[in-house]
């Protein structure tokens, strides 16, 4: 689907955490994280509630600007995409919502509906497109976010608990979207509280624990034999933090 809007991409900066801290008056929320990422592996982001995962995201993405340290992209321009858990959408029909990023993006508008309606098609929406997107189910908002974020064709994604109200069938739709970016050559950072989902999808680990980066673990080994003792106590879901 919509080859056109993927192919062109050639190699995607390198996303540097460069001793980033995070604080809020005065408190540290995420303290000297040092990190890389390269190409365009799934890096799941796992650790207890508070630990810091959404800060890392919306830090990596611009949403938040670090205290101390810096984030920086070395190499090409990179077009990043966000999918948050509630979906922030337009008070417009679902078509709507994806002519309009279409539109932002400067897409010629003769191809805006063809490429809109693609996507609404790939993404099970097609019978929703002239629904508010403000009235559809939860499972379906998100759909429309994905839809929207592949027709920004990223190089980078970012997905903050995409699935964690969602029923096992709207998941499944998520995770094969995510399925598909990877396919697309997207790198993606996505955090999430289900191991089983992040044991589907991971090539690699960061685990965030009280506002520490604490491991970094290629996937499998990651869940085998995790290198720090938070890790392995998660794992067992004791109460850590
Ligand atoms: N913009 C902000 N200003 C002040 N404090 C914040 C801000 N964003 C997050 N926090 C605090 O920072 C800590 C980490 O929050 P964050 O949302 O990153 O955790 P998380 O790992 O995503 O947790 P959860 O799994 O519960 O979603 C929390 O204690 C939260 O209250």
């Amino acid at each position: 689907m919509n080859t056109m809007l993927q192919a062109a991409r050639v190699g995607i900066a390198t996303l540097s955490f460069e001793a980033v801290s995070f604080e809020h008056r005065g408190q540290p929320l995420l303290a000297e994280v040092s990190l890389r990422l390269e190409g365009c592996r799934r890096t799941l982001v796992l650790g207890p509630n508070g630990a810091g995962k959404s800060l890392l995201m919306r830090l990596a993405h611009g949403l938040l600007t670090p205290s101390r340290g810096q984030v920086r992209w070395d190499g090409p321009p990179t077009r990043q995409a966000m999918v948050f858990q509630r979906p922030v959408l337009l008070k417009r029909s679902a078509r709507d919502n994806l002519l309009h990023a279409l539109a932002v993006k400067g897409t010629p508008w003769r191809l805006r509906r063809l490429l809109a309606d693609g996507a609404l098609a790939h993404f099970g929406l097609a019978d929703l497109a002239r629904r508010p997107a403000r009235v559809l189910s939860g499972g379906e908002q998100q759909r429309l976010a994905l839809a929207r974020a592949w027709l920004l064709a990223p190089d980078m994604l970012f997905l903050d608990e995409p699935t964690a109200a969602l029923d096992p069938a709207a998941i499944r739709a998520v995770e094969a979207a995510v399925d598909d970016f990877h396919r697309a050559g997207t790198r993606i950072l996505m955090s999430t509280h289900d191991l089983h989902q992040a044991r589907r999808l991971a090539d690699e680990v960061i685990f965030l624990c009280g506002g520490r980066l604490l491991e970094r673990t290629p996937a499998e080994r990651f869940f085998s034999a995790p290198a720090t003792p938070e890790a392995a106590a998660f794992l067992r879901g004791e109460l850590i933090g």
